[in-house]
């Protein structure tokens, strides 16, 4: 098969598509990227070392692609079972569970990382 450019071009284009739906919208979400500015934010003020920037910026993103997943999930089951039915709600729940494992993760990284700046700063 020979590697069209153009239609990597127009995927790219549909996955920016993807997250342009739920970004405004998804409230999880909003809250992962106001969460995100404040720890790029913190990131420089602290002046984090590349390392660190490395471990801050793998968390963000593990993060906010599980919100997008599960959001496309949360599509998926709308569509597939707008009656409310009870395995309909467990794919929704172990979908937010897997979301709220990376985000607790992250938040732990996120102090690891963090807390010795902090204590530098201030004492
Ligand atoms: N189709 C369904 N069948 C059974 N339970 C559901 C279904 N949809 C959602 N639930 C349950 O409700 C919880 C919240 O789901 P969701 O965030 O999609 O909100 P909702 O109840 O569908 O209402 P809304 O979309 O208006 O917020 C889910 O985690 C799940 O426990």
């Amino acid at each position: 098969m020979q590697y069209d450019f153009k239609k990597q071009l127009r995927s790219f284009g549909y996955a920016w598509k993807g997250i342009r739906c739920c970004v405004g919208k998804e409230q999880n979400l909003s809250f992962h990227l106001i969460v995100t500015v404040l720890t790029i934010i913190a990131g420089f003020l602290l002046d984090i070392t590349r390392t660190d920037w490395m471990i801050v910026i793998l968390c963000i993103g593990v993060v906010i692609a599980a919100e997008l997943f599960n959001t496309a999930i949360e599509k998926l089951v709308d569509l597939v079972s707008p009656e409310r039915h009870p395995i309909a709600g467990q794919v929704k729940d172990i979908a937010a569970g897997a979301v709220l494992v990376c985000a607790a993760t992250a938040a732990i990284i996120g102090l690891v990382v963090f807390i010795p700046y902090l204590t530098r700063f201030f004492l």
